[in-house]
Order: structure tokens, then sequence, then C-alpha cells
């Protein structure tokens, strides 16, 4: 089998060219085809040479794969289905709104982490995507090319698989790449310390951090990371992080009815977030089948939001999108297909 082009980087592209005694200068020309055209073979790389392209194609394939299913929700978003180099699938969301075209990747299939309310926990974990599969799900659907924002909120863990996103996101933000702004990415976590930090150091994409729950033993339950991982360590990293003027932090706050919905708690996060400028994006929960958590009701997610505005933590809710077509945030799962 030959070996994918997609989803290299110019390094390693260079590299190539190199064990191939290939002028360099075609490396930077095959980062143009891959990333900022449009082509299917080595053979329409029309401007490197011929014999550069027969040796080329002897060895590499272009490698980018179309979604084998799209579904469409009643709200315009779409739900990609792809296949991946391990016989496996997985999910992007693509969420229109106004001028914005955000899509949603996945960076695994399935998920190690476990959490109850998370559909994609239910797969289990079933592989690791590479750079050229998380780059191919913004690059082969037919939103390509009108692309505004990247949320890493698909399926998986992206810090479970560090080397792999932080090469997409060197790919998707480089000149001699997709030349997108950092600042128009966003990657949620579960607040794996090691990875983040390595992600924060190594990349200026804004971060998302999945918080749920301010007190220790209540949010153990609902996600063991805690155990590993607890959330005020988390914190504690990230108001350490110099983020400068532009990049952003915010915590994810998923809204479970009777389970992290008091005064309390309110109380509590504006107590752990103290001093940190952050947002907090308050989640509607996806019901999930076979778990029994519940959202609130929609005065309660008000009566939350205001009272930790109050508290001058900059809340906001995020509109549940796609839910029809089970799109919506954590609801991502190809259980069925791979089972
Ligand atoms: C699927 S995760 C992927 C990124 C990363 N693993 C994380 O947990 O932040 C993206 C977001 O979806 C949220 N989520 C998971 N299950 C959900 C559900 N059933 N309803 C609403 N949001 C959910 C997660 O908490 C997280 O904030
Ligand atoms: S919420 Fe995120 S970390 Fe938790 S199981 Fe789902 S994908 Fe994995």
């Amino acid at each position: 089998m030959k070996e994918k082009l997609f989803g290299k980087t110019l390094t390693e592209l260079q590299q190539i060219t190199e064990d191939l005694g290939m002028p360099k200068f075609t490396a930077k020309q095959m980062a143009d085809w891959l990333y900022k055209k449009e082509i299917f073979s080595v053979e329409e790389m029309t401007n490197l040479s011929k014999k550069s392209r027969d040796i080329l194609s002897d060895k590499f394939e272009v490698g980018m794969v179309a979604p084998t299913r799209v579904q469409k929700s009643t709200d315009g978003t779409k739900k990609y289905l792809f296949p991946t180099s391990g016989q496996k699938y997985v999910e992007t969301a693509m969420i229109p709104e106004h001028e914005r075209i955000t899509v949603c990747v996945s960076s695994q299939v399935g998920c190690k982490m476990g959490c109850l309310f998370c559909f994609t926990a239910k797969q289990g974990f079933q592989g690791q995507l590479t750079a050229g599969e998380i780059v191919n799900q913004v690059k082969s659907i037919a939103e390509a090319g009108k692309v505004t924002n990247i949320v890493y909120m698909g399926m998986g863990e992206p810090f479970d698989n560090l080397n792999e996103v932080l090469k997409s996101l060197e790919i998707l933000t480089s000149e001699w790449g997709f030349a997108m702004s950092p600042r128009r990415i966003t990657v949620s976590t579960i607040g794996i310390i090691p990875g983040m930090l390595t992600f924060l150091e190594k990349s200026e994409a804004h971060l998302a951090v999945s918080l749920h729950n301010p007190f220790n033993e209540e949010r153990q339950k609902l996600m063991p990371v805690q155990v590993a991982y607890p959330i005020n360590e988390v914190v504690n990293e990230i108001k350490s992080w110099d983020f400068g003027r532009q990049r952003r932090v915010s915590f994810e706050y998923i809204l479970f009815e009777g389970l992290n919905d008091s005064p309390q708690h309110v109380k509590e996060l504006a107590r752990l977030l103290k001093g940190l400028k952050c947002r907090i994006n308050l989640i509607r929960f996806h019901p999930v089948p076979g778990t029994p958590l519940k959202s609130p009701a929609e005065e309660t997610i008000q009566r939350f939001k205001d009272e930790l505005n109050q508290k001058g933590i900059l809340t906001t809710v995020r509109a549940s999108r796609g839910q029809d077509i089970y799109a919506a945030c954590g609801l991502l799962s190809t259980k069925e297909m791979t089972s």
C-alpha cells in the first residue's frame, strides 16, 4: 500500500524530496497542491517534473478520503461519516451560523476517558486518528474552502492523541498549509495536564476545558479523569500561563438537573476561576440512552447563567445544534457500525 502525502508537514515533505533525490523546492510545491488546491492524484501536481511525479507516485499517493455518508439536520447542521485507515469510522459535524461555518472535528475513534454523559464514551476506545485524517475532515466536506472556524470537539480526547493533533494544527495554521488563523481554532479537553501544557507551548489556538463540576467528588463521579488530573490543578496550571491578549481560555459546563445546577455550584465555580480572564459556555445536556442524567428546566439554565455573570464571569449558553441527526455535542458515535 502507498503512503499518504496528505497530512505531512512541510518538514516531512522536505525529507521525502531529499530521500527520493528530488529538487528541494518541490516540497513547497507539493504542500501547495495538497493544502491550497484540490487534487486527488500525484499526476495532477503539474508543476513538478514528469520524472519527479513518477518517482513520487511509485511510493506515495495523495490520500484524501471522501465521506461515505452525509446527514442534514433541519437547522442546516450536517454530519459527515469518514472511514479511517484502521477500517473504522469517525463523525464530523458542520455547523452553519450566519457568516460562520464551523467544523467540529474528531481526534480519535471513540474515547478512553469514560465520561458518564458522553455517547462517544459508550463506544470505548478504538484507535487514534492521524494528522491527515483530522485535516481531511476539513478538506473533504462540501463546505471546504468556506470553513471559518474549527473546534476539536468531536469524538475523542485531543490530548490523548497529542502528536497527531499538534501536527494537524501545524498544517491548518502554517503559511504553507491552510494558513488559518489559530484564533479561529479551539481545542477542547477534559484537562489532561501534560498534554495541555505542551499544547499551550506549541500552538496558539484557543483552549476550552470541560469543567462540568467544581467539586472534587462530584466531578469524579461524572469524569473518571478527575482522579488523575483534578480540576483545581488544571485551573492552577492555566492561571500560571500567560495567554497574551488574543488567546482565549473557556470552560464548558453541561448542566445536569439536581447535580451541578445549585447556587453552591455557582459560588464554588466563582471561587475556582477567581482572577482568571475566561468565559464559561453552558451546554444543554443532550440525552444519551442508558443514563439517568437529565437537563434542568430552561429557567434554571438562565438563572445559573445570570448568577455567574453577576459574579463577574462572562457566561453564555451554547445553542444546541443538529440534535435531530445526533450531531450535537457529545452525541457523535459510530458504535452501531463498529461493534
Ligand atoms: C465530545 S467532547 C470532545 C472534546 C474533549 N474530549 C472534551 O471532553 O472536552 C466535546 C464537548 O462535548 C461535551 N459533551 C459530551 N457529552 C455531551 C452530552 N451528552 N451533551 C452535551 N455535551 C456533551 C463534552 O463535555 C465536551 O465539552
Ligand atoms: S466528553 Fe470528551 S473526554 Fe469525555 S468521553 Fe466524551 S470525548 Fe471523551
